[in-house]
Parts: C-alpha cells; structure tokens; sequence
C-alpha cells in the first residue's frame, strides 16, 4: 500500500524538524553536549554583567518613592543580587562547563530577577508605592524573554519557563489578586512571551545541532570526520598526561577496496564502508571514539586501554569483517577484509608521531599480506 501524499508531506516535514533532537538530550553526542554547554556558558557571562550593572542602578529610584523601610530591604537585595551576578561572571568565565554544570549556572541567572520581582511584590503591595510596582512588574517577563538566546531543548526550557509562571501565579494568589483583570492580563502576557521563548530556543538548538553536524560528520557513514577526530583525541592526549591512563589507537582500511569499486560500483563501494563503520562500531565501547580518517581509511581511539587489550577488539574486528557478507541484487553475496595497525601513545610522544607510528604499522600489515592486525614500533624517544 502506498502512502498518500499528504502523509509523505507530513512525515518529512517532521522529519526536518528533527522533533526527538528538540524535545530532550537522548539523541545529542556527548560532544554535541560539551559544544552546548559552552555556547549557553558564553551566553551567560554577558547576561549576569549586564544584570548586575543594571539592577544596582535603579537603586537611587527606589529611594526616592520608596519608604525607608521596604527601600532599605530592596537595596540590600539588589546589593546581594550584583554580588551573585558578578560572581556568576567571574565563575562562567574560568572552566570548561558539562551540560549540568551550564544548566544550573542559567537557572542561577534567571532565578535573580524574579527573585527581585517576588520580594517587590510582596513588600509594595496595596498603599506602598503603588506606581513602582509597575517598574517591577516587567522583571518576569523580562526573565523568560532572557532565556530567548539559549539552545534549549523543550524540556529544558519547560523547566525554566514553567517555574517562572508558577512564581507569578503564587505572588498573585498571595497578594490577594488572583481574579483581577491587571493580574490575569499580565499572566496572559507572560504565557505569550513564554511560548514565543520557546519557540526561539528551540530554532536555536536546531539550528547549532544542524551545523555541528554538518562540521563534525562525514556524510557517508554518520561517523566524525577527521577534524572533530583529531580533537576528541587530543582531549583524550591532555587525560592521558594528566592521570597515565594509556590510549591507543587503531588505524584500519579496507583491503583492496579498489577491486570492489571497479567491479560492482561505487554505490556498493559506499554500502561496504557503512556496513564495515558499523561492524567496527558494534565492537567498540561507547567511551571509545571512531571516525573516518579519509577515503577507506577509518580511525579508533580507545581510552584507558593497553596495546594488549587494544590487539584483541582489533582482531575481534578483524574477524567480524571476514565473517560479514552484503546481499548483492545480482550474483553472490560480498565479502570484505580490513587490515589494522595498532599504536599506544607514549609519555613524551606527540599525536603527530603517534599517527605516524600507526600509519607505518597499518603499511606493514598490508606489506604482509593483509587481513591482519599489526602492532607499531615504540617511538625512538621511548
Ligand atoms: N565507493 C567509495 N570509494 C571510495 C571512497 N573513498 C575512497 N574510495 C576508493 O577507495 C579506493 C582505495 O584504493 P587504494 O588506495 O588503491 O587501496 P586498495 O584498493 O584498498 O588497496 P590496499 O589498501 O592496498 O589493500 C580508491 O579506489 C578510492 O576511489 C568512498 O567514499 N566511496
């Protein structure tokens, strides 16, 4: 049964909005996460400079229509509020942030002024300088119009905006207000702003997750690309300094993969490289990191693993690429083979010299005969 257009329109316009990527984190790489973190981070830094710039300010406001009392309590809330927001500054600005870490820092940022809000509302209802309230009865929108710059996922923004409402709510009710035109107009105007938010935020999140994979992905495969490779094995180099826990590397490319080209096409050439990405995968940790290197040529790094143990998943590969076979539409079915060169990265070794090492190793399979897993020479360094 064929499906009717419309359901064809439908199902890819779904699928361009990406609906699982935007509703929570499952789908997202960890890397994806780490590049998050950061971005919100960097968004954070301005924000929290320019809040605590601005909330000491009116300061000298709130003294002319205030009474002393109430003004006295604002001003040392506003004072506290600057010291969280430059502290927040400061501490957005020293470390790389986990996803976490970035979540809780946001939360930081918009739970001040709608702490400023609360406080005001309480203090200057009824007589108590009631044209202030109305300067302050922006700082809810103003916190939910804050988060506008973020790439949230839904349920992060959810968690954001719906607090903020629930805030508003609960002064109204407490402040004896509930049924008033003004308060239910401005919960109106708050739930606009909010879906408007998270309308924003989720354009955003889809926006840098399209871009990060495009930069970061080789198409073919779904793997990472050289580039973004390169950088997790950097990182993975930095861990290794730090705490000595080995990595090594597996370099692996298909054997005489010309030969498949030439004979069926480079479409079933294509279809081998995913079926091999896939088999590699299957047989690799997922803290392990795996890309393309280039062509036919594909790269594992395995943290926290000796070139003993690194020698076995290279076989247990081997192995499961000779025993993998691809149905052909015509004639009998294909079979692949892989050779492998195996390096451990050394103390003093740079990741250029490590990927010689492994480049020399993955030749010298190939020199051998291929189908096998060959282990480089210690660097002359070593
Ligand atoms: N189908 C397809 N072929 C590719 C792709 N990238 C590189 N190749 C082909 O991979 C082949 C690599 O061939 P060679 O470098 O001669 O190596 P080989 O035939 O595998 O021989 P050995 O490595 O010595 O075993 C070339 O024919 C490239 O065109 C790709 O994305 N898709």
């Amino acid at each position: 049964m064929t499906t009717p257009p419309a359901m064809q329109a439908l199902h890819r316009w779904l699928e361009r909005l990406s609906l699982p990527d935007l509703l929570d984190t499952r789908g997202h790489s960890q890397d994806f996460s780490g590049s998050r973190a950061g971005y919100i981070n960097t968004r954070i830094r301005p924000l929290a400079l320019v809040l605590a710039l601005l909330i000491p300010a009116w300061i000298p406001v709130d003294y002319a229509f205030m009474p002393i009392g109430e003004f006295t309590l604002m001003a040392l809330l506003r004072v506290a509020c600057t010291a969280v927001l430059l502290g927040l500054f400061f501490w957005c600005g020293r470390e790389q942030l986990t996803l976490p870490q970035a979540r809780l820092r946001l939360g930081l940022l918009i739970t001040i002024p709608l702490l400023l809000y609360g406080a005001a509302r309480l203090l200057l209802n009824g007589d108590v300088a009631p044209g202030l309230i109305l300067g302050y009865s922006f700082f809810p929108v103003l916190t939910v119009a804050m988060l506008t710059v973020f790439p949230l996922t839904l349920r992060e923004a959810l968690g954001y905006l719906l607090p903020v409402l629930l805030v508003y709510t609960l002064l109204e009710i407490a402040v004896g207000r509930t049924l008033d035109l003004q308060s239910l107009g401005g919960l109106w105007l708050l739930v606009l702003v909010a879906l408007v938010a998270a309308w924003s935020v989720a354009g955003q999140l889809l926006m840098l997750l399209r871009l990060y994979r495009q930069a970061t992905r080789d198409p073919l495969t779904g793997l990472f690309n050289r580039r973004a490779l390169t950088e997790q094995i950097e990182r993975e180099r930095a861990r290794f300094l730090r705490t000595g826990r080995p990595l090594t590397v597996l370099l692996f490319d298909l054997d005489r993969f010309k030969r498949i080209n030439d004979h069926h096409g480079h479409l079933v050439g294509d279809r081998v490289l995913q079926v091999f990405a896939n088999v590699v995968q299957q047989n690799l940790r997922t803290t392990d990191h795996f890309g393309r290197w280039g062509g036919e040529e594909f790269l594992a790094a395995l943290p926290e693993t000796t070139s003993e143990q690194a020698r076995v998943v290279a076989e247990r590969v081997r192995q499961a690429c000779e025993n993998e076979r691809l149905t052909l539409a015509e004639g009998p079915s294909l079979g692949f083979t892989t050779s492998i060169g195996v390096a451990t990265l050394h103390r003093d070794e740079t990741l250029d010299s490590l990927f010689n090492r492994v480049d020399e190793a993955l030749y010298n399979a190939k020199a051998y005969g291929r189908n096998r897993v060959v282990e480089a020479e210690v660097p002359a360094s070593a």
